[in-house]
């Protein structure tokens, strides 16, 4: 935060330069020159390197010109020691067109007035405060709902959200109350944290600053700049290079295009932007602010489009933005507030008239549309696309880009990445990226082809597609257009290589638990509305369970009975793992991203587990009672043997063999969850189901000899069907239903209480253990930021 020589002894002021307008804070000197590391760079050949100092003196503020070669003047006048003041205007190097700096002061807010003067600049560069509050005692709550005293109107903030407070030897404390998208203290989160005067607050879109023993209010509206500054990301332990020290500026409500050919490293740059897979070398700069220092607190002010749609496309367009809304928002936001935002965000895109249809039905582009919406909801300032026109026809691929000049003008930075070059004269700026993540052009697209010597662009591409030595980005480097578009439009000097590794935070917008309900409530929308998923769910059951019936007859004997429990154990095995197969593979696209933005990782598993249970576990029972309904399952009396059981080992059979088959069905499924979140791709998804429903018949125990067999025997009681099979055997007493053979011997299958409570405690820890593999296996697809 810089040096602090004493206590402060001026007022602070607001300097306002050609570039950009700062609060000085009274505590530390400010050195103005060429030097980029100066605190106030002027870019000006007039200026020199070390130009003036401006710091404090008894009282009030003094700029030193400290022997420059042209001279700092006021009012026209040369001056080398000069007191400044509110309403102060100094020029550099030329009296008359020298590039200037006028002072001014804070306001004081005249009641029902938001002020709108610019200002300042301490970790970062902020723009016009939004408000500057007179602290009102010795207590300033913050929060959304009117009672506060700093009411700040943004869907990020809780109602209660956090207190400044007077500590009782002088100075402030700001006190997070346990606020749903945390409080920030220079970029980190806090609980409750001491607070300096060059301190910045984060809370949702605002900055706050103590200034003067008044509380500064800086809101980011959207317009702010991204200065990428010598990003490098290597992978591998050969350390390939898949980003070479890129680099470039982009100014507010700028539109970027990211173009380049196949594996040149477009994506690897959108992950480096966005903090994702955060770069190893280099910085980002989010309006001035370190983005990887701070991302704990910016990350909720980007916004990103990937490749894949991060719908369910089985909604209709409102529901499925309403349940995005529930996710990103605070927990304590009324459903009102939350579909306000909805509908302004259906309207800002354009979606009035589509709002109740469904998802699936939409065209690509009103598809793309609505997965934009879906990102503007909490507000980004800074928005990434990930080729949103791949797979358009051209009229809707012009029409999606259009659309994102749009957003830009509105006050956002947008950044896209494109293989398309049919739309890029609509944006302001082109980066190509050759491969190895050299930087071929940037600058404006109109300029590209003259730059590239072409007429047309698949040539311009051609001609660095080859080029593996790097002589591209080389050539840039000593062209026009790199000093024009690079160096000198570059608002920041270069930054040293962020020195912390970024870290997400661990505030989430809803409590585990709202996340778990406003999940289940989605999911189970999401499968009602899948006809065919629906359609299979209630048939599959019956059509098992009336196979069971016909092979059993009206009782169960030596000849039906071990087809009849094994059809019904393939039936819960089938089942469950049917149902949950594809469900986390599916959505891969849209857990990434909800991981990213605060879902909880346990919270979405659990949700599976309820919808899905439940469903598996109803399935079971019709399965059941479908299969046998009306049929003995006692034994025939045989002469000479003890009587054949009549009843199950604790209760009658049917319920018992219900409870058994239902047990199984659900751990199946949760083995199902395991592969899904295991495989890449849906369609690998089938042919790994019927394998475990094979190993899970082989290894029931009764195709098999597995008693006694060492290693058979102890890998098969890390198999559902083995204990499902096992409850369902002991409770028909099969060992004696049927002739005994070595497989009808198992002791596995005797009618013994004890033994099918094993079986009820085993199918309920295999499933937490394929739970647990689950989650495991879950954050291996996450976004390497959520597995710092
Ligand atoms: N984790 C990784 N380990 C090793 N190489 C990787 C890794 N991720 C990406 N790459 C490689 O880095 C290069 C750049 O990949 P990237 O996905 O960023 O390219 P791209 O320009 O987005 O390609 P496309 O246009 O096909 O999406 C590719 O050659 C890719 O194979």
């Amino acid at each position: 935060m810089g040096e602090r020589p004493g206590a402060p002894t001026a007022p602070p002021l607001v300097l306002v330069t050609d570039r950009d307008s700062r609060l000085i804070d009274p505590t530390r000197a400010y050195h103005l020159g060429r030097d980029p590391t100066s605190e106030i760079v002027l870019d000006d050949p007039r200026v020199s390197w070390h130009h003036a100092v401006l710091r404090t003196a008894e009282g009030h503020w003094l700029l030193e010109d400290v022997g420059s070669t042209n001279g700092t003047y006021d009012q026209g006048r040369r001056v080398d020691r000069e007191d400044v003041g509110p309403g102060t205007s100094l020029r550099f190097g030329d009296p008359a067109t020298g590039p200037s700096a006028i002072f001014a002061g804070l306001p004081c807010p005249a009641p029902d007035e938001r002020p709108t003067l610019l200002v300042p600049q301490s970790s970062g560069v902020f723009r016009s405060p939004s408000s500057v509050l007179e602290l009102p005692g010795a207590t300033v709550r913050i929060g959304r709902s009117q009672d506060n005293d700093l009411v700040l109107d943004d869907l990020l903030v809780s109602r209660r959200h956090a207190e400044l407070r007077e500590l009782p030897g002088g100075g402030h404390e700001i006190v997070d109350l346990d606020s749903h998208n945390g409080t920030y203290l220079n970029g980190r989160p806090v609980r409750r944290a001491p607070l300096g005067p060059a301190d910045i607050v984060g809370i949702g879109h605002s900055a706050l600053c103590l200034v003067d023993g008044r509380l500064v209010e800086y809101t980011d509206t959207g317009e702010i700049s991204l200065d990428v500054q010598h990003l490098v990301v290597r992978v591998g332990p050969d350390h390939r290079v898949l980003l070479d020290d890129v680099g470039f500026p982009l100014a507010e409500k700028a539109l970027l295009a990211v173009a380049g050919p196949s594996g040149a490293g477009k994506s690897t740059l959108l992950n480096a932007l966005t903090g994702l897979r955060p770069a190893d070398q280099g910085t980002v700069l989010y309006d001035g602010r370190d983005l990887y220092r701070d991302y704990a607190e910016l990350r909720r002010r980007i916004g990103l489009v990937p490749q894949d749609d991060i719908l369910h496309t089985q909604l209709t367009v409102r529901r499925a933005l309403s349940y995005a809304a529930e996710l990103r928002f605070p927990g304590d936001t009324a459903p009102h507030e939350r579909e306000a935002r909805v509908s302004e965000v259906i309207h800002e895109l354009g979606l009035e008239e589509r709002d109740q249809q469904v998802i699936a039905s939409l065209s690509g582009g009103q598809r793309k549309r609505v997965s934009i919406a879906l990102e503007l909801l909490t507000k980004p300032s800074l928005l990434f696309l990930d080729e949103p026109t791949s797979g358009l026809d051209p009229g809707m691929e012009r029409s999606v880009m259009r659309m994102l000049r749009g957003l830009a003008d509105d006050g956002r930075t947008v950044v896209v990445v494109t293989h398309s070059v049919l739309s890029l004269n609509v944006c302001d700026r082109l980066l190509v990226l050759a491969p190895g993540g050299r930087t071929a052009y940037y600058g404006p697209p109109t300029e590209a082809l003259a730059y590239f010597g072409q007429e047309e662009w698949p040539e311009a591409f051609e001609a660095f597609e080859s080029d593996s030595a790097g002589v591209c980005q080389q050539r840039f480097r000593t062209s026009p257009q790199y000093r024009r578009y690079v160096t000198a439009e570059a608002a920041h000097p270069a930054h040293p290589p962020a020195s912390a590794a970024p870290v997400i935070g661990r505030e989430k917008p809803q409590s585990w638990l709202s996340q778990l309900g406003t999940l289940v409530r989605r999911y189970a929308a999401v499968l009602a509305a899948d006809r065919l998923f629906l359609t299979v769910m209630i048939a599959l059951p019956f059509i098992i369970g009336v196979m069971c019936r016909v092979m059993a007859g009206s009782r169960l004997t030596d000849e039906n009975s071990i087809n009849c429990l094994l059809t019904l154990c393939l039936g819960g095995v089938l089942i469950g793992s049917a149902n949950a197969v594809r469900e986390v593979v599916k959505e891969r696209a849209i857990y990434r991203r909800e991981r990213v933005v605060g879902l909880s990782r346990s919270a979405y598993l659990v949700s599976k587990v309820v919808v899905l249970g439940t469903i598996t576990v109803a399935q079971s029972a019709v399965l059941t009672v479908v299969g046998l309904a009306g049929v003995t399952l006692s034994a025939q009396p045989r002469p000479n043997a003890p009587p054949p059981v009549t009843t199950g080992v604790l209760m009658p059979q049917v319920p018992e063999l219900i409870i058994a088959i239902a047990l199984l069905a659900f751990t199946s499924m949760t083995l199902g969850l395991v592969v899904s979140a295991f495989v890449d791709k849906e369609e690998t998804t089938m042919p790994l189901l019927v394998l475990l429903a094979i190993v899970q018949v082989v290894f029931s125990g009764l195709m098999l000899k597995l008693h006694g067999v060492p290693g058979l025997e102890q890998f098969a009681w890390l198999i559902p069907s083995r204990w499902g099979l096992s409850a369902m055997a002991r409770t028909v007493d099969l060992s004696r239903l049927t002739v005994p053979t070595p497989i009808t011997a198992d002791p596995m299958f005797r009618h013994e209480r004890g033994g099918w409570l094993l079986s009820m405690v085993a199918l309920p820890v295999l499933a937490l253990a394929y739970g647990l593999a689950v989650l495991a296996l879950l954050r291996r697809h996450e976004p390497t930021i959520m597995r710092k």
